[in-house]
């Protein structure tokens, strides 16, 4: 398959991804408090950050799933509503966001990555059929296309919806923990088909507590707790001052080295309201929606 990693017209080099002083509010809980991030094409960039810190609260903004207090954010160059249109952008929610129990097959969710460029009858062509199909080899489900979503197992389900990005041909992932729930051997799979996907041209901002897992997967990290803490090459951002500042308590109290991180950060660890280094301005207009679930039906 030809890929073509940004669309036609995108300037060379600029980034992917450019958000600017976003700050998000739920009520009187400060969510993200002006962050400001860029990815450029071809690049895996990793979001770290203790539970709380804001990390599926910025891919909910990246969607548009949820409107900010201020600041921007651009995907290739445009609205999120306008990328999310032309099927350059893909997210993953987490799976707890995902109903399960919805009565579609895996090859119609891989399908849905389509729709965007369907017909109001959503009528699949040959070439569609075709997209899909190799998309579902691309991930190892040819043999499971039938089943319904779900009845597969966490890593299965996770296979999906990188399936469907790929038949989507979406030039930016965005993944909200798609190791979680996923046993070592689906998660070095689906690590090689990431790179995979990057080494084409696409771009992944992926979430993870998998601090081990870091440098080799991704070329860069952003650590985050309400604020970016620290962007940049991963070695240069899971540092041990940078863990404590962004873990708190729990990684005071017994720091490893990144290499040896455990697979997976304990969930008590501090929650920014506990050892925020970004209290919230009091002055910051409140939201009171809650963000729209992510259906399964919505690319
Ligand atoms: N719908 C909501 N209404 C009110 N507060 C919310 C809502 N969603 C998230 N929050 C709060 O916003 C903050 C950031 O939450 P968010 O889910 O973005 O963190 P996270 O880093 O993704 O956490 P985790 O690693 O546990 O998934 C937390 O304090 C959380 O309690």
């Amino acid at each position: 398959m030809t890929v073509h990693p940004v669309p036609t017209g995108f300037p060379a080099g600029a980034p992917v991804l450019d958000v600017r002083h976003l700050t998000v509010r739920y009520d009187d809980v400060q969510a993200l408090d002006d962050v400001s991030v860029t990815l450029a094409p071809g690049r895996i960039c990793g979001l770290i950050g203790v539970n709380g810190s804001g990390k599926s609260t910025l891919f909910k903004a990246l969607m548009g799933l949820l409107a900010p207090q201020s600041g921007s954010v651009e995907l290739f160059g445009r609205t999120t509503a306008s990328a999310r249109k032309q099927g350059l952008v893909a997210y993953m929610p987490q799976a707890e966001e995902v109903d399960w129990t919805f009565p579609v097959s895996v090859s119609d969710v891989v399908a849905m990555g389509l729709y965007g460029r369907l017909g109001p009858a959503r009528r699949l062509r040959a070439a569609d059929r075709a997209a899909v199909d190799q998309a579902l080899e691309r991930v190892g489900l040819t043999d499971l296309r039938r089943r319904q979503i779900g009845q597969l197992s966490g890593g299965q389900r996770k296979r999906v919806f990188i399936a469907r990005s790929i038949a989507q041909d979406a030039k930016l992932l965005l993944l909200d923990e798609p190791f979680a729930g996923v046993d070592r051997s689906s998660e070095r799979t689906m690590t090689a088909l990431l790179q995979d996907l990057r080494d084409e041209g696409r771009s992944v901002l992926v979430s993870t507590h998998d601090l081990a897992g870091v440098p080799e997967l991704c070329d860069e990290a952003i650590l985050l707790h309400q604020r970016v803490l620290a962007q940049g090459d991963p070695a240069a951002v899971l540092t041990h001052g940078n863990l404590a500042r962004a873990f708190g308590p729990v990684y005071r109290a017994a720091p490893l080295p990144p290499a040896a991180a455990p697979s997976v950060v304990p969930a008590a660890a501090s929650s920014p309201t506990a050892s925020s280094p970004a209290p919230a301005p009091a002055s910051s207009p409140a939201q009171s929606a809650a963000p729209a679930p992510a259906p399964i039906g919505k690319p």
